[in-house]
């Protein structure tokens, strides 16, 4: 089954962050470099992936300046991101195929390099 409505991105959104908080590598963003309040920040990244993936524009923040500060903070290393990657993949995969699948796995995968990219040039 591929990604098709907003309750299909909560599904994925939420099962994904299920696991990136308790990860031994980058759960402690989530729970100390950025404690994040799930009640404001899931509704912001449900927006952001039905903007990705649905179309519309729910989301209209500034994704890389958040991590911008927390690199401040500590450190984004290129370790962190390919386990935020391949956490994103195996939950996609784990939940999704399709065309949508495919598409939430390439354009995280551009971001997550550039993001990468940007904040180990600093
Ligand atoms: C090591 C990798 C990553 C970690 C540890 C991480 C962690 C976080 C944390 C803790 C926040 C909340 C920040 C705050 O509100 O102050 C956040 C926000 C966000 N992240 Fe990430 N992130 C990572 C990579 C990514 C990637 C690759 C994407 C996109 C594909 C992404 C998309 C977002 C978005 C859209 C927000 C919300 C920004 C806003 O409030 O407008 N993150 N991230």
């Amino acid at each position: 089954m591929d990604i098709s409505t907003r309750e299909d991105i909560i599904r994925l959104v939420d099962t994904f962050y299920s696991r990136v908080m308790v990860d031994d590598l980058i759960g402690v963003f989530f729970t100390e470099v950025s404690p994040i309040n799930l009640k404001e920040h899931m509704p912001i990244m449900y927006d952001f992936w039905e903007t990705m993936l649905l179309g519309g524009s729910s989301y209209s923040g500034n994704a890389m300046h958040k991590h911008y500060s927390m690199n401040g903070r500590k450190r984004m290393k290129p370790e962190h991101f390919e386990r935020w990657l391949t956490t994103w993949e195996y939950t996609v995969n784990e939940l999704f195929s399709g065309t949508k699948a495919d598409e939430a796995k390439t354009r995280a995968k551009h971001i997550a390099n550039l993001m990468s990219h940007n904040m180990n040039s600093l």
